[in-house]
């Protein structure tokens, strides 16, 4: 007789990525990034001397000494580089669209339903996006499902560090005050599950058919919410037609 599957040990927190986990990466390289990169001039003319704005150009002639900017942040942009100065700026741009109703944040059908449903029961929720904080709570706060900021306890970007680096998943548990083993892990990117496996972390890579992304095969995958749910002990809400994946 085969010994019985045994079940994960229960989950107190989630930690999940933005690109590719809860939103898709087309809505991030054909909407945000684009809007960023049009915008750029003209809020750089208009806000140049506003302090959060200097110090990141301070910081992109720091890290690019001799070289113009501008041309610096364009290049960063055409590298998908997550530079922190390059992030801060995207997201003081983004500002003005999510505001103006001109961008609207994209998230997968099945995600709000569920984030609701583990934030009802009493699981901890927080973001981990290489987007700055400010704009992780754009996103959430002007998302396709409304306002879902409420839900979240705390927002991390790349100050904790990169999303590749076992410390920093090691300081943000340390933040969260919990076990790295009673935080889950979601993302689409297997080098950032890694890092959190190797921090202790449970982990699940999000495997959305319509992000193209493929299975690493080295950790648990779910194709949407509800999966992972499933997977990890936690509640399924019932999704209307509109918002199964
Ligand atoms: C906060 S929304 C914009 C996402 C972003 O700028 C990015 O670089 C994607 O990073 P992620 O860590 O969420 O994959
Ligand atoms: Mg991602």
């Amino acid at each position: 007789m085969s010994a019985p599957a045994l079940a994960p040990p229960p989950v107190g927190a989630v930690l999940t990525d933005i690109e590719g986990t809860t939103s898709s990466i087309a809505f991030v390289k054909e909407v945000l990034f684009p809007f960023a990169e049009r915008a750029l001039d003209g809020f750089l003319d208009a806000h140049a001397a506003d302090p959060e704005v200097a110090a990141c150009l301070t910081a992109v002639r720091r890290a690019a000494p001799g070289e113009e900017p501008r041309a610096v942040l364009r290049r960063w942009m055409a590298e998908d580089s997550k530079a922190a100065p390059l992030k801060t700026l995207q997201g003081l741009i983004w500002a003005s669209g999510y505001t103006g109703g001109e961008v609207t944040g994209h998230l997968w059908p099945d995600v709000a339903p569920c984030l609701r449903a583990w934030h009802r029961a009493g699981i901890r929720l927080n973001v981990y996006s290489s987007g700055s904080v400010a704009a992780q709570k754009l996103l959430f706060g002007h998302s396709s499902a409304g306002d879902l900021t409420g839900l979240f306890g705390d927002f991390f970007d790349t100050a904790m560090g990169g999303k590749r680096e076992a410390a920093s998943y090691a300081a943000i548990a340390e933040k969260l005050a919990r076990p790295p083993g009673d935080i889950l892990f979601l993302s689409d990117v297997a080098e950032e599950l890694d890092a959190a496996a190797r921090a202790g972390y449970a982990v699940c890579q999000l495997v959305r058919a319509e992000d193209g992304t493929q299975p690493s095969g080295r950790h648990p995958v779910a194709a949407d919410f509800p999966a992972v749910a499933a997977t990890f002990g936690l509640p399924v809400p019932r999704l209307s037609q509109g918002e199964a994946a």
